[in-house]
């Protein structure tokens, strides 16, 4: 029988990067004067990949950016981002002990984020996680990325597993949406970076903290 497999986003779902981000983001944009952003405003910047953040902390100060800005900040925020991992984010509550039960019940472990793949393996190393997932995939893994099926099911085909034994667990509207688009039952998590309440974005199922998270529940989806 081939792999059964739980994939999870990065950012507000497996890690609390919040302050990081912010720390980082705003010490990129106050280079070009604007105003720090706030952690209310990750529900609109995080999920799309760094340029889109970027992109978007500009757009909330009526800015305007050239793609030869937008580069050039990206490398400012990687660099910045970068140096000081894993800095204080750390594994929301319950997320190790969930992960331990699932390992410890055969299902694979792997991440699917739309963070650069670099920057994504530098935070779960920083951690000490790598070696609990079979694949870890980014926004710039594949030509595509979430909510495309093909960065999920790209991400299936690394980890070696069944895609109709597959569940995805995320915190924002790409993790549904990918989810859907790849035929595979979705869990939300509500402590993350959605700008809608979790529930909003139908998913399968919603769980509010990692000790609801159990193979017997993993089981409950996949039969559905
Ligand atoms: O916006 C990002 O950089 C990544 O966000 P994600 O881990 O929730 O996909
Ligand atoms: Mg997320």
């Amino acid at each position: 029988m081939s792999a059964s497999l739980v994939v999870f986003d990065l950012d507000g779902t497996l890690i609390d990067t919040a302050h990081d981000l912010v720390a980082s983001l705003n010490h990129t944009i106050g280079l070009e004067g604007l105003d720090p952003v706030g952690y209310g405003d990750l529900t609109y910047l995080v999920g799309h990949g760094g340029q889109v953040m970027i992109k978007r902390a500009f757009s909330l100060r009526g800015r305007d950016i050239t793609d030869g800005e937008l580069e050039r900040m990206l490398s400012v925020f990687v660099e910045h981002y970068a140096g000081a991992m894993p800095g204080v984010s750390v594994p929301y509550p319950g997320l190790i002990e969930a992960l331990d039960r699932l390992s410890g019940s055969g299902y694979r472990l792997a991440v699917c984020t739309n963070k650069m793949e670099g920057l994504a393996r530098r935070l779960i190393d920083g951690l000490g996680l790598t070696t609990r997932f079979a694949a870890i995939t980014g926004g710039d893994t594949f030509a595509v990325r979430k909510p495309d099926a093909e960065h999920l099911l790209g991400t299936v085909r690394l980890a070696e597993a069944d895609p109709k034994r597959t569940v995805m667990v995320g915190d924002s509207l790409n993790d549904m949406l990918v989810a859907r688009n790849a035929g595979v039952p979705s869990i939300g998590v509500p402590f993350g970076y959605s700008d809608v309440p979790v529930a909003e974005l139908e998913p399968s199922h919603v769980v509010t903290h990692f000790d609801e998270l159990t193979p017997d529940l993993i089981e409950r989806l996949l039969a559905r």
